[in-house]
């Protein structure tokens, strides 16, 4: 059946609009504008907290096909402050889908706009960069809703690590035989990593975000990892400080995406803004250290600045670039090894866990456990 939709209006910040039809909850919405060129994954996508204050544009036409289940979540809810689609599947077809991603919107009070031309609109965004967007169900007037689009924030600037992180400290166990003991400081964390890492046996303890050095040493970590998450990295000083302690404290150390980014400021690195970032399941990485190109998830607009060449002395030991990215030369990855050569600590700025695919990286994992087991 289809269903009789309101009109939507989006309105970017350099003025240009689009008419486009509701879905999911109706209202007025603002944030970032992001694509993401990955065309399976939705669900992962807008639970994942990293999206905290983003509105994001999917490139791939058709949208919402296998509904929404309740298994796939990479959070306890929808983080995306609007979802922009080209067309949305009229009738969701999957064996585990209990209700549509339009449902799950309406239910989460999450706003969205359907018939937009979302590959010329990315092509508008890879031109003049990331920007401010505002979508509205109830707004006629672009000039109106383009004054309250430009009043926003960008996100160049923004702290939003307390919006996503847990109140409690949590448990995840290993699966099977307990092996390792990992503290993890949860800065936005997809449900999917300490899967992973409880796959291989280790047992995860989830730590809210202003968790101090010695709550984290309680627990007698083997390794200690930083995830993926919101915001500015160069906001989150408490948190690098931290990783100081844990680099000076010598615990084997593993970090992803913006955990990437603040092993690198901790390093001593900058971190800028990318004009307009990576989001999508297919950008290719090679791991310098093998000369492997990997398949791999992505969803940052912050990038480590550090020499892709050479090492760099830090107070910590011996850091170089580790991972690259093949389309733009933009840092993936960074390690840190002791004077005897001996990695210590490493990061990577793309996503392992990768839900939705693809699964290249997994080794990633791997290598965090042999470091605890070394
Ligand atoms: N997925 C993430 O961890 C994103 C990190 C950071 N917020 C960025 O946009 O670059």
């Amino acid at each position: 059946m289809p269903v009789a939709r309101h009109r939507a209006l989006l309105v970017l910040e350099d003025g240009r609009h689009v008419v486009g039809h509701s879905f999911g909850a109706e209202g007025e919405t603002f944030g970032e504008a992001v694509f993401s060129t990955g065309m399976t994954g939705y669900q992962e996508t807008l639970t994942d907290p990293s999206y905290r204050n983003q509105i994001v544009v999917a490139t791939t036409p058709h949208i919402g096909n296998t509904g929404w289940n309740d298994e796939d979540d990479e959070s306890s809810r929808i983080w995306v402050n609007g979802y922009v689609v080209r067309e949305l599947s009229r009738i969701p077809s999957n064996w585990r889908s209990r209700r549509s991603l339009e449902d799950a919107m309406r239910e989460q009070g999450i706003i969205g706009i359907s018939g937009v031309d979302t590959r010329a609109l990315t092509r508008h965004l890879r031109e003049l960069g990331a920007m401010r967007i505002g979508i509205s169900t109830t707004e006629t007037d672009p000039q109106a809703l383009l004054e309250r689009v430009r009043a926003q924030p960008s996100m160049a600037g923004q702290n939003l690590v307390e919006d996503v992180t847990t109140e409690r400290t949590y448990v995840v166990p290993a699966i099977g035989e307990k092996k390792y003991t990992v503290a993890a400081v949860d800065l936005g964390i997809k449900s999917m990593t300490p899967h992973r890492l409880a796959e291989r046996g280790v047992e995860t303890t989830v730590f809210p975000a202003d968790a101090s050095y010695e709550e984290l040493m309680a627990i007698r970590p083997d390794g200690v990892f930083f995830s993926n998450g919101p915001g500015d990295p160069a906001t989150a000083d408490a948190q690098v400080a931290l990783l100081r302690q844990v680099l000076a404290g010598g615990t084997p150390f593993f970090g992803i995406c913006f955990g990437n980014q603040l092993f690198g400021r901790a390093l001593g690195f900058g971190t800028y803004k990318l004009k307009y970032g990576h989001r999508g399941i297919n950008q290719p990485v090679k791991d310098l250290s093998t000369d492997k190109v990997e398949v791999t998830a992505h969803n940052h607009g912050f990038a480590v600045d550090a020499p892709l060449q050479g090492t760099t002395q830090t107070p910590y030991g011996l850091a170089r670039v580790s991972h690259v990215n093949l389309n733009d030369d933009v840092v993936e990855g960074l390690a840190l090894d002791d004077s005897e050569g001996n990695l210590k600590a490493f990061s990577v700025q793309y996503h392992p866990e990768a839900a939705a695919g693809p699964h290249d990286a997994r080794y990633l994992f791997d290598r965090f456990v042999q470091l605890m087991e070394a």
